[in-house]
């Protein structure tokens, strides 16, 4: 065989390979430009692509995977893994799958001019890991040294039946907790009374819940603990006679895990945080989302969600440059924070795209937060550099009420908060707009500033 023969051979069979590979593959150059790429990596994509063209990787996935691009520009070394199985969470709707449907991306850089893409759909591997990862969590409770625990009765509605000194150990409270639901150990504003009663049915179904996280003390202090909720087996009944406390239909075993929390923050960290503005991450908005409406299955309520962005992005990009843009977004983010709730979920989940979880909230309560929002956004000025930067936000809000169901999903909910967003562009910016059932059309935009309102 002459040279040319065994290297047209050779180049076939790296195509074939290409082809046949059971992930999907693209080739790009630096900029994210698309040379080629096999069918997998055209189907996984494709419902990425908004115009129908699949040219340039870093495009396709601007709106899942923001962080991409710049991973890329930043990567000085002149071959190597830019990144290592990012997770990217599509929505589930776009897919036509129950679920949100989970990518899995690798990039590597080949050469100076060229890098691969490994994409492979890791929806179902994930599901397992989070299941394990719970049973891990579960089996840790029992096995570590268990010195500092207080052992809580809890009747069917999860209210605290007695009190013992182990509650007093751990967080100061005294017998006045009696008949008080549980989230008394709970931060105000971590916990809804639907969330309550979330976990009695989580432990009902799976033999336990457990979570971690902020714990408030009676004196108002805090301290990171675990809390994992039993059924007992001989359980109450829960209809008492009159006058009489139900026994403990639930063990709530709380403790104290201060010396563990820098740990498991930073894994949260990792896995679930946006690496710009230390949000959640759009990972962690759909599995949040996902579980509340799987939840809200068992106790009808109704769910909001906002979606803001900021106005005019582009142009402040281009007139203060990147980290200008940067800036204004960490501000944003700073913001969100402090306005919602710890129950809530802040996320990113876009380029400069927000997006709030609002368990057991009606249309008004969040149209109602997203207008104080807008305010305060809109009085105030980011310093970045020598310059004052002012910008505005618009906001979309949307609610799935209780007689609908959870079966839309939060795909249904994003698009309608989506649609109430898009009207507000398209009325002016700078406002916050709802979509209602009875009209295509989301609602006027009420007492907003108009454009150029500040
Ligand atoms: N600084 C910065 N810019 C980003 C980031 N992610 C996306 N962008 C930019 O955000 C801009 C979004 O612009 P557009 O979607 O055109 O929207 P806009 O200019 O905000 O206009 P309207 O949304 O219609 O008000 C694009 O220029 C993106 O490049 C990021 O992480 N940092």
């Amino acid at each position: 065989m002459s040279d040319l023969e065994q290297l047209r051979a050779e180049h076939e069979a790296l195509i074939q390979f290409l082809y046949l590979a059971p992930v999907g593959l693209a080739q790009a150059d630096l900029d994210g430009a698309i040379v080629m790429m096999n069918p997998i990596a055209a189907q996984l994509l494709m419902p990425l692509s908004h115009d129908g063209s699949l040219d340039n990787l870093f495009t396709a996935l601007e709106g899942v995977a923001p962080e991409l691009r710049h991973l890329s520009s930043r990567f000085d070394k002149p071959s190597g893994k830019i990144c290592d199985g990012l997770h990217v969470h599509l929505n589930a709707g776009g897919t036509g799958k129950k679920i949100p449907q989970i990518l899995a991306i690798t990039l590597l850089k080949l050469d100076g001019r060229r890098m691969m893409a490994v994409i492979d759909d890791v929806t179902l591997q994930v599901r397992r890991e989070r299941q394990l990862r719970q049973n891990d969590a579960w089996l840790n409770a029992i096995l570590t040294g268990i010195t500092d625990y207080a052992l809580v009765g809890l009747d069917a509605q999860g209210a605290v039946t007695d009190w013992n000194p182990s509650i007093g150990r751990v967080t100061g409270f005294g017998a006045e907790i009696v008949g008080r639901p549980y989230s008394v150990f709970y931060p105000r504003d971590a916990m809804t009374p639907e969330r309550v009663l979330d976990r009695l049915h989580d432990a009902d179904k799976d033999g336990w819940s457990l979570d971690e996280g902020t714990r408030a003390r009676a004196d108002g202090s805090s301290f990171w603990g675990s809390a994992m909720i039993a059924p007992l087996p001989d359980r109450a009944d829960g209809d008492g006679r009159a006058g009489e406390p139900d026994g403990p239909a639930y063990c709530l075993i709380l403790r104290d895990i201060t010396d563990k929390r820098e740990a498991s923050e930073c894994r949260r960290r990792e896995a679930y945080g946006d690496y710009l503005t230390g949000l959640a991450n759009r990972r962690a908005f759909f599995e949040a989302a996902e579980q509340e409406l799987a939840r809200s299955r068992f106790v009808p309520r109704s769910t909001a969600v906002i979606v803001v962005d900021a106005d005019h992005f582009k142009a402040i990009n281009d007139r203060y440059g990147h980290p200008g843009g940067d800036a204004v977004l960490q501000h944003l983010a700073a913001i969100l924070a402090e306005t919602f709730r710890e129950v809530d979920t802040v996320a990113r989940i876009g380029g400069e795209e927000f997006a709030v979880l609002l368990p057991s909230t009606d249309l008004a309560r969040a149209e109602m937060v997203a207008r104080r929002l807008r305010g305060v956004v809109a009085s105030q000025v980011v310093q970045f550099d020598d310059a004052g930067i002012r910008y505005t936000l618009s906001a979309g809000v949307a609610c799935l009420e209780p007689a609908e169901g959870p079966d839309g999903g939060i795909d249904l909910l994003l698009k309608r908060a989506d649609q109430a967003l898009y009207a507000a562009k398209r009325a002016g910016r700078n406002r916050v707009m709802c979509w209602r059932p009875e009209s295509t059309d989301p609602a006027p935009p009420g007492e907003e500033g108009g454009k150029n309102a500040a």
